[in-house]
Order: C-alpha cells, then sequence, then structure tokens
C-alpha cells in the first residue's frame, strides 16, 4: 500500500477506510435482522402459521445446517471470485433465501429459505473478516472488528424491537418479514457501493489479492495448538449458549413473565417504533435485546482494553462464569429476568472481545482463513442444534426451566474450555494473556 496521504477522498486515507468500513459493515446489516426475525415473530408465528417451538427452533437449525456445509465452499468462492464478486454473490443468496422466508406458505418453503439465507449469511460473515483484514491489516483492526460488529448487532437490536411491532401494525406478519427481506435488498445496494469503493481502492493501492490464508485448507486443521481448539470448543459452548437462547427467549419473557409483545402506544407507526424502543425493558423482545443491545455499545471499547491489556483467556473465563447463575436463575426463580439479561450481556461483551482476535494469536498467519473458517463451520453445529433442543425441551416439559438449566450446563463446559486454554496458553509462552507491549 502507498504511503503518502493526499488529502480528500482518497482510498490511502483514514476518511476513506473508515467510510469503506461503514459499507462492509452494512454488508450483513439485513441478514442479522433477517436472522433473529424469526425469533423476534415466535409467538405471532406459532398462533398465525400453527407451528410448535420445535419449528422455531428447527428454522435456526436449517441456517446452521446450510452454514456448515457451505462455509467451506465460501472459502473457495472467495478464492476464485474475490471479495468482490464472493460478496455480492452470497449477499444475493442472502436475499433470496429472506425474500423465500415471507412468501413461504408452506413449512417446507420456510425450510428452504432459510436454508439458503443460512448459506449466503454465514459465508458473508467469513468473507466479511478477510474484507476488513484487507483493509485494516497493520491498521485499525481490532477496532474495526468492533465497529463492523457493532453495526451488524444494530441489526439484531431493531430485529426485536420492531419486528412484532410492524406485525401488529399492519395486521400482518408477512409485513415483517417482508421488511426483513427489504433490508437485505439495502445490503445488497451497500454491497455494490462497496465493490465500486473497494475497486477504486484496489487500483489506488495496490489491495493484497486474497491469498490461501483466507480460504480453508484441510491440511492445516493437524497443524492447530491446543490453545486454537480449546478456543473453538469454547466458542461453541459459548454461543451455543446465546443465539440458541435469544431464539426463543421472546416467548420465555411473553410465557413466564407475562410481559407483552410490543408497548402499548397509539400515533405514527414511527412514534411507536420509538416508543417501543425507549420501553424495551418492558417488552419480550426489548428485553431479550439488552444481551445485544450491550455487547452493542461497549463491543469497540472492550476490543481496545483487550488489545491494550491482554488477558484474553481470562476474561473468557470470567465471561463463561458469568453465563451459568444468569442462565440458572431465570430458569428457576421468577425474578425480574433484567439484571440477569444484563449479565448475559455482560458475558456477551467480554467473550467475543477477547475470543474472536486470540485466533490470529494462536495460529501461523497462513492458517487464519483455515482458522476462522473451520472455526464458524464448528460454531453452527452448536447454533444448529441447541436451537432444536431447547424448542423441543420447551415442547416436551411445558417450561423453559430445563433447557435454562441446559444452558447454565453449557456455561459449566464454556468454563472447564475457559480454563483448560488458560493452562494450554501458559504452557505455550502465555501469547493471549499479555498485553500490547509484549505482542510487540
Ligand atoms: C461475530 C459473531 N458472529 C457469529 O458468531 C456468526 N457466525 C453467527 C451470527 C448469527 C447471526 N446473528 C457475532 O455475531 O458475535
Amino acid at each position: 500500500m502507498t504511503t503518502e496521504h493526499p488529502g480528500g477522498f482518497h482510498p490511502s486515507t483514514r476518511l476513506y477506510r473508515f467510510t469503506i468500513l461503514l459499507f462492509i459493515s452494512l454488508l450483513v446489516f439485513g441478514s442479522y435482522f433477517a436472522y433473529d426475525s424469526i425469533g423476534a415473530l415466535e409467538t405471532t408465528l406459532m398462533r398465525e402459521l400453527h407451528l410448535d417451538r420445535s419449528t422455531i427452533g428447527n428454522l435456526y437449525t436449517a441456517y446452521s445446517v446450510a452454514a456448515i456445509a457451505i462455509v467451506f465452499f465460501g472459502g473457495m468462492l472467495y478464492d476464485k471470485l474475490g471479495p468482490r464478486r464472493a460478496s455480492l454473490l452470497f449477499s444475493c443468496l442472502i436475499f433470496l433465501g429472506a425474500v423465500m422466508v415471507a412468501m413461504a406458505r408452506t413449512k417446507w418453503m420456510l425450510f428452504g429459505g432459510r436454508l439458503i439465507f443460512g448459506a449466503g449469511s454465514e459465508s458473508l460473515i467469513v468473507v466479511q473478516s478477510a474484507i476488513i483484514s484487507r483493509w485494516f491489516k497493520g491498521k485499525e483492526m481490532a477496532m474495526a472488528f468492533g465497529i463492523a460488529l457493532t453495526i451488524s448487532r444494530v441489526g439484531t437490536l431493531f430485529s426485536f424491537n420492531t419486528e412484532e411491532l410492524i406485525a401488529s401494525y399492519t395486521h400482518s406478519f408477512r409485513t415483517a418479514l417482508w421488511a426483513a427481506a427489504l433490508l437485505c435488498l439495502f445490503s445488497v445496494l451497500c454491497n455494490l457501493v462497496f465493490n465500486l469503493m473497494d475497486k477504486h481502492g484496489e487500483k489506488v493501492l495496490a489491495l493484497p489479492k486474497p491469498d490461501a490464508g483466507d480460504k480453508i485448507v484441510l491440511s492445516d486443521v493437524k497443524k492447530f495448538t491446543s490453545s486454537y481448539w480449546f478456543v473453538v470448543l469454547l466458542c461453541v459452548t459459548f454461543y451455543s449458549a446465546i443465539f440458541p437462547f435469544t431464539a426463543l427467549a421472546t416467548d420465555m419473557f411473553h410465557d413466564k413473565w407475562g410481559l407483552p409483545l410490543v408497548s402499548a402506544s397509539s400515533g405514527s407507526f414511527l412514534s411507536q417504533v420509538f416508543f417501543n424502543f425507549t420501553h424495551m425493558f418492558t417488552t419480550a423482545p426489548g428485553i431479550t435485546s439488552i444481551v445485544i443491545a450491550a455487547s452493542m455499545i461497549f463491543a469497540p471499547f472492550a476490543g481496545d482494553l483487550v488489545d491494550r491489556i491482554g488477558r484474553r483467556a481470562s476474561l473468557m473465563v470470567v465471561g463463561s462464569l458469568i453465563l451459568i447463575p444468569a442462565h440458572l436463575l431465570m430458569g428457576i426463580t421468577h425474578w425480574n429476568p433484567i439484571p440477569m439479561m444484563v449479565m448475559l450481556g455482560a458475558a456477551f461483551v467480554l467473550v467475543p472481545a477477547a475470543m474472536w482476535p486470540s485466533v490470529p494469536l494462536v495460529v501461523d498467519e497462513k492458517r487464519v482463513g483455515t482458522a476462522f473458517g473451520l472455526m464458524t463451520a464448528i460454531q453452527n453445529l452448536g447454533l444448529g442444534l441447541f436451537p432444536f433442543l431447547n424448542g423441543k425441551l420447551r415442547d416436551l416439559t411445558g417450561t423453559y426451566t430445563a433447557t435454562q438449566v441446559m444452558f447454565a450446563g453449557l456455561g459449566i463446559a464454556g468454563l472447564i474450555f475457559a480454563f483448560l486454554l488458560l493452562r494450554s496458553d501458559k504452557r505455550l509462552g502465555g501469547v493471549l494473556e499479555a498485553g500490547r507491549a509484549k505482542e510487540g
């Protein structure tokens, strides 16, 4: 890359880099919104489409099944097509999947839509990481990842706080699903802007082409250390205790605590959206979104903290520990769930901020692509299995107690992996515990 810094909107300036980061982040905005539209609309979908909770859980499972299969090909496609065309292809798949879900008249079309949506979405998340490192390697990398995560999670936050409202305002759950599809189209348009800016940047700056480090190479797997595998195991258990939980949490808060799906307000649609946001601590989907809101606000700061103090494995121990009482207390008591959701939010800030940037530290640079792709594929085993178990257990037992004990159990497993990681890291030189100074 050139080192001179001409003024104006030149690709070598921070202004250009952070503008393109905005569009790179918006690539997955629609898919984050649509991913959780099923959970946000759970109660309404069950009523209108005569679905049980297992089916709702299975719609998340379908997303992950496709993701596990496609993430491996996604890396190859990225290599063959390059970042621009690959990301555009995955964005179009996401849009197509979301449209199928919105139009679905049968359960099978719903599942078909979620499969296509999942195939595009997880591949795009992996490609998005590669694009960020292409633009930010050796620059504001951790901060760029934090900002991208925050912008993506705005999609989730909006999903939980507007989908039920759209459904009740328009008297149609389908309008809410179409809104999700429209936001996926918005992400396709952002992708076009990214494409233009990236093409221009590549020409002017001679940006690095995708290399072997950006895709999955199966023979690399044997070379990973125990630290990498403990990070992966923690990733599966940790995320399985968060996303599959939020998938059905709205129904839990509605069912167990009797919380409304939208706050009672009148006026224009926008004023109702505003009212819903300002009263999110009183609605079932709003309380579900506390986890996301907390993580969204604090992710960039947490990333910066981790960069400065290190202590990644220790922070993962603390984050995993917090999960256990938070889930257990919601399962076995009728106490106000807000403090427990704030605890989950704290864990959801600490663990991802420490976990994702740990990967490049525990694997060789040329294996980072394999490491991230494999971790995403294995993570989706948990993201596929646990929504199904969550729905099934709730349908079988009639309460969410057993499922909450299951999530606390995942917290315990995560805690064990985090301790094993701490031990393994000590043995391998303490790279994860080191702050900026030691990493050099
Ligand atoms: C960065 C991380 N993303 C993931 O874990 C994805 N594989 C799954 C995202 C599911 C859609 N909300 C995250 O969001 O913390």
